[in-house]
């Protein structure tokens, strides 16, 4: 089973989420951006050097909130997912291809990741 983390990057009453380019697995879906965790890290430095390489932003991982184990065709998950604040940086995109700042209400609007449906569903809650 594969580790994933991925960031709940709260501004005010707004959330990141991200788009996986084209060429990617699940590419055109939505979802929280992180990724894999390697050895000799902990989670939140997974998620803090994942967040740096991939938008160019500095993130602090404030608190755990959900996990969701899901199979996928050729893998299996363990998507964990943090609040996490941001710290400072201007986004540039390297590893997606859109990005939104939205409301919890506005998750309804987006197709993402079937690993991530629970983490959304209880963000909705
Ligand atoms: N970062 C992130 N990955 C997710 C989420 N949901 C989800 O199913 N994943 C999956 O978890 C894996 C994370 O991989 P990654 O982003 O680090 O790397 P990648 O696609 O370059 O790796 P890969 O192509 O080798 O699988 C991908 O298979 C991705 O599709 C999510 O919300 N955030």
């Amino acid at each position: 089973m594969i580790t994933v983390t991925a960031a709940i990057i709260q501004k005010g009453a707004k959330i990141l989420i991200t788009r996986r380019a084209p060429g990617k697995h699940l590419a055109g879906y939505w979802e929280f951006p992180g990724g894999k965790l390697d050895q000799n890290e902990t989670e939140q430095e997974c998620l803090a050097r994942e967040i740096q390489e991939e938008l160019n932003i500095t993130i602090q991982v404030d608190e755990f909130y959900r996990e969701n184990i899901h199979q996928y065709a050729n893998k299996q998950i363990l998507l964990k997912a943090f609040k996490c604040s941001l710290v400072s940086g201007d986004i540039i995109l390297r590893d997606h291809d859109k990005m939104a700042w939205i409301n919890n209400n506005e998750l309804t609007n987006y197709e993402f990741a079937p690993a991530d449906i629970p983490i959304v569903k209880a963000l909705l809650e």
